[in-house]
């Protein structure tokens, strides 16, 4: 399948980037180059910004049942085009074919629902004396700059196009440098559909230069960032500059609770499903702090590390393969000294911990147990395919463990007893938590997370009110 020709989408024309650099798209899988893309000048963004100021004012005065009807034209075109996003997603972002493809469907299935809720944007009337007309009334917040992380990339357009789109905001999307083929295909999708040209741009280029620029122009009024804390810290700086609201998905480390009575066989399934088939552990939400209770840890860690011994690494198009490589060879050398690190400190390896082969970045899932508190891995966040298991005595130590970081992502528990879930799910310091499954959100969800994970929500009526601003209007007739 031919790879796209890599152009920026502004104001409503796909050109090339007038900035200085040219860089290189590559397949983690093969190391072959993909593609070329010039990167967007300062220019570039302020001219996405205007076309999009434009775009609103249109997209902004259809109802919102006309949006609905335009995004699902969109959601249409996305499914009549999976294959060819999915592939591109595949060779660039490394996920098997069938995942990739999993991924593209539910985001059409996203933005079905977003266009839905956009017709559920109630306001509220405040009792009043007679005369007075007091309303607080929803209203599009304007322009949105969304930047998103590599990792699923359909499914954060989804989120944040179709999101924005759906309250009735115009979107400047910054495109993430590892899959820019792939948000090109997508977006081609909702400039096909016949939307307001402008309404959705995409930049291509230097983060470092896209991003402080896109924050500070005026018309931008909310920020829907996805990525690792630390950058958005600096994300987060530059909207409290710039007086701009945010949403900042952020990364995470999330501890998992397998209880004495819990059901080890269906734990440890659902574990290394999410855990390793989900892009190689390369996901904000991947269960990875595994606290197990003291008397179910010898069979708890044996049972997991054979069904991790058993799992097929390859290349995305190959038969049957269950997980890819790891995005960059930077990301492989980071797993690696987290292991070196976590063993040199007494940690067992029960499976992996070398890589594989000698072309792609692969690494085999790996598992580590009695892995110590001070270990690297249990602290700063793998995003990879790294499992750690550590045995706990009390319900409450386990509790603590699970809350002594400062990420506040996602969260899983295993136990049979209603009285131990209800316990874990009002202390536990999470913004999602899963008990006895490991299923992602749907999009009726609010998905977001707490302390240094971040703050706001995607997904649900939540998500879309981020995109909104509140009107209060008093009238007074007589
Ligand atoms: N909470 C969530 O929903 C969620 C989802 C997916 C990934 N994540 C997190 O994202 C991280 C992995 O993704 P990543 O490697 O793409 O993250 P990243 O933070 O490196 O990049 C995210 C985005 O920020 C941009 N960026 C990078 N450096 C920047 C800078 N200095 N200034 C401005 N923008 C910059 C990138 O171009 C990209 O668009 C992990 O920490 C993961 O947990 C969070
Ligand atoms: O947007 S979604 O595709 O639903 C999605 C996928 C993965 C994650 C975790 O990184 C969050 C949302």
């Amino acid at each position: 399948m031919l790879y796209p020709q890599l152009r920026q989408l502004i104001a409503g024309e796909w050109r090339e980037g007038r900035g200085d650099d040219v860089r290189v798209v590559v397949n983690p899988a093969t190391e072959e180059v993909l593609g070329r893309y010039r990167c967007a000048s300062d220019d570039d963004v302020d001219q996405a910004v205007a076309g999009a100021e434009q775009a609103f004012a249109v997209w902004r005065a259809r109802s919102p049942e006309q949006r609905q009807i335009d995004l699902h034209r969109v959601a249409a075109l996305i499914r009549e085009r999976v294959d060819r996003i999915a592939h591109l997603l595949a060779s660039e972002g490394g996920k098997p074919l069938h995942d990739a493809r999993r991924e593209v469907l539910r985001s059409a299935t996203i933005i079905e629902w977003d266009a839905a809720e956009g017709r559920r944007l109630y306001g509220r009337v405040i009792p009043a004396e007679p005369g007075m007309h007091l309303e607080a009334m929803r209203e599009p917040a304007g322009v949105v700059a969304a930047l998103i992380a590599w990792n699923f990339p359909v499914g954060f357009m989804a989120r944040k196009v179709g999101g924005a789109l759906a309250a009735g905001c115009a979107v400047v999307l910054k495109s993430t440098e590892e899959t820019p083929g792939t948000c090109v295909a997508y977006l081609e999708c909702f400039v096909d559909a016949g939307l307001p040209p402008g309404l959705v741009s995409l930049l291509i280029g230097d983060p470092t230069r896209i991003a402080p620029r896109l924050v500070a122009a005026p018309a931008v009024r909310v920020v829907s960032f996805t990525g690792s804390t630390a950058v958005g810290k600096a994300i987060g700086k530059l909207c409290a500059e710039h007086i701009k609201r945010s949403v900042l998905e952020l990364g995470g480390h999330a501890p998992v609770l397998v209880c004495e009575d819990a059901d080890i066989e269906k734990a440890v399934t659902a574990l290394v499903g999410a855990k390793f088939l989900n892009n190689a552990g390369q996901v904000c939400v991947a269960p990875t702090r595994m606290f197990v209770a003291r008397p179910r840890y010898t069979e708890f860690c044996e049972a997991f590390a054979q069904a991790v011994r058993g799992l097929r690494v390859g290349a995305a198009n190959e038969d049957d393969v269950q997980m890819g490589p790891l995005i960059h060879e930077r990301r492989r050398t980071a797993i690696e000294s987290l292991v070196q690190d976590a063993q040199s400190r007494g940690a067992k390896l029960l499976a992996g911990g070398r890589r594989i082969g000698t072309r792609g970045f692969f690494y085999a899932p790996t598992v580590l147990a009695d892995v110590p508190v001070e270990a690297r891995a249990m602290n700063e966040e793998p995003f990879g395919p790294l499992a750690l298991i550590a045995s706990y005595e009390t319900l409450d130590e386990g509790l603590r463990r699970a809350n002594e970081l400062g990420y506040g992502l996602a969260a899983y528990a295993f136990t049979e007893s209603a009285r131990s879930a209800r316990l874990i799910a009002e202390r536990i310091e999470a913004g999602m938590l899963s008990i006895n499954h490991c299923t992602a959100a749907p999009p009726g969800a609010p998905f977001g997370g707490v302390k240094d994970s971040g703050h706001g929500r995607e997904g649900g009526p939540e998500g879309l009110l981020e995109f909104t601003s509140m009107k209060f209007v008093s009238h007074k007739m007589y």
